[in-house]
């Protein structure tokens, strides 16, 4: 592999005799892997019927390697988000973030969502995820991807970071900025990252990143953890950024966790500061905040499974003292959806459309506060005011409501149990019809009986809405998701 030659001066340089070990793990094969959503199966289960070559990921949860013979990809488990395919390095920072069901989480920059998808799980569908994409394009990646894995208490922003702050002050329980960065630890993955690589944008990532933490700061509550990482092994980016913000925050300190075999520690070393940034707190705040570097964690390639990664916990100091604001977010946070709709015309009109399918089609309804956007009906996690903000998903999408009719959303069915729906069917992974169906083709339904909205499973996990009649099931499988996959 051609690598940059300042990159491999900077890094012999910085390494010194180590240099030809890390050298020697850009030989070295690259290790996939995928992490089980545990809100469709547990890892144990899907361990036993699935036919992937699985090796257990030592830091993740639910993460396991697979073989290089495998395509989890192009099964069709992947569109029912029975598993989202993810770095295997990328899988600690969600891990390290140790978020609880109940918590208030924001992932600042979250395309295309593997680490949102992975706090989402820990969730388990209580509390508030905010998912946050700067990007037009790669935010409706990332709603698609948590549609995909069926998370219901998600809001999909598409906004800067500072847009959000006024929004959200002292808010997040827990914050996760996987920082744009200069993607030194992908060279292997992704050639691009080779390509644009120079030391001017090492420069440009680092300034970019003390302006999101800033941000993450003021939106974080005291006593909460903000995890700050990035796929790249300059240390501009990694640990001077985070004594640069040190610098600057003296409410904020480096929680020491527990590190998991072959995680490095921080190189306190190679932070380089200007004098005047030395000077700026007294000699032993300095000291102690170089010296907590080593509690912060390196990825190498050469000494674990996976690609280079950064990563570093870091604690707002204080305690929660925000009942009162919790209890007015919350407050209806609870509530089950066959509650009011908001109080407008429109909103009720719709929501007894809802309820006339619900009726119909589903054993069981996910809970929420009903709202009307346009013709689209959500289920929000809680009361927000988002007026002004970019939001692609403010919650669990029901459903489209046009001329009298309700129709049910992709991401209601794939938010559902398949016990939650009164019809439906499901073929196997490897049968013609999930292929069929997942190509846009509607099916014979001989034998399946009733009329109506019916859930398509694939081996019993939700994958669309189908509608039944006389004998035929009309495929609703999203326009856009369609496609062919080799069997
Ligand atoms: C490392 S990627 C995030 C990967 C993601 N967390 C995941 O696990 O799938 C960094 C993201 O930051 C976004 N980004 C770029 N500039 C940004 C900025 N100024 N503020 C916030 N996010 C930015 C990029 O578009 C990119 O999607």
């Amino acid at each position: 592999m051609q690598l940059p030659e300042l990159f491999e001066e900077k890094m012999k340089h910085l390494l010194g005799t180590e240099y030809e070990d890390f050298l020697a793990g850009y030989e070295k094969e690259r290790h996939q892997a995928l992490r089980v959503n545990p809100a469709k199966i547990s890892a144990e289960e899907f361990l036993r019927i699935s036919p992937f070559a699985l090796q257990p990921v030592p830091w993740a949860k639910n993460g396991f390697y697979y073989g290089t013979e495998d395509r989890p990809g192009k099964h069709p488990w992947h569109e029912s988000g029975v598993y989202y395919i993810q770095e295997p390095s990328a899988m600690s920072v969600a891990e390290l973030a140790g978020v609880q069901p109940g918590d208030r989480v924001l992932d600042l920059c979250a395309a295309p969502g593997g680490k949102s998808t992975q706090l989402a799980a820990a969730m388990e569908g209580k509390g508030l995820l905010v998912s946050n994409e700067i990007h037009p394009a790669r935010a409706k990646i990332l709603a698609s991807n948590m549609e995909r894995m069926g998370v219901p208490n998600a809001l999909v922003t598409n906004e800067p970071p500072q847009r959000l702050t006024p929004h959200f002050p002292s808010f997040f329980d827990r914050i996760v900025v996987d920082a744009p960065c200069s993607g030194e630890g992908m060279f292997r993955k992704e050639e691009q990252a080779v390509i644009q690589w120079s030391q001017d944008n090492v420069g440009l990532c680092a300034a970019r990143q003390q302006d999101i933490l800033e941000e993450a700061a003021k939106m974080l509550r005291p006593g909460g953890i903000l995890v700050y990482s990035t796929c790249t092994f300059a240390p501009e980016e990694d640990e001077e950024s985070v004594v640069r913000f040190l610098l600057k925050h003296p409410d904020f300190s480096v929680k020491q966790v527990e590190a998991y075999e072959g995680f490095a520690p921080g190189r306190e070393e190679w932070v380089k500061l200007t004098e005047e940034e030395k000077e700026s707190v007294s000699a032993e705040r300095l000291e102690e905040i170089l010296a907590s570097v080593k509690a912060t964690f390196r990825l190498w390639p050469h000494k674990l499974d996976g690609e280079g990664h950064y990563a570093a916990v870091l604690e707002k100091a204080g305690s929660r003292d925000d009942r009162k604001s919790r209890e007015r977010t919350d407050r209806s946070g609870g509530r089950k959806s066959a509650g009011k709709a908001g109080g407008a015309t429109a909103d009720a009109a719709a929501w007894k459309l809802y309820e006339e399918f619900a009726a119909d089609a589903l054993t069981h309804c996910p809970e929420g506060i009903p709202m009307l956007f346009g013709e689209q009906l959500y289920l929000l996690p809680c009361l927000l005011d988002l007026s002004g903000l970019k939001v692609l998903r403010p919650g669990l999408h029901l459903g489209t409501v046009k001329k009298n009719r309700f129709e049910p959303a992709h991401a209601l069915a794939l938010a559902l149990k398949p016990e939650d729906a009164k019809r439906r069917v499901s073929y196997g992974a490897d049968s013609r019809e999930i292929r069929a169906w997942l190509s846009g083709e509607s099916l014979e339904a001989d034998g399946t009986e009733g009329k109506g909205w019916t859930m398509v499973c694939v081996d019993g996990f939700p994958a669309g809405w189908g509608k039944l009649a006389g004998g035929s099931l009309k495929n609703h499988y999203p326009k856009g998701l369609r496609k062919n996959l080799e069997s």
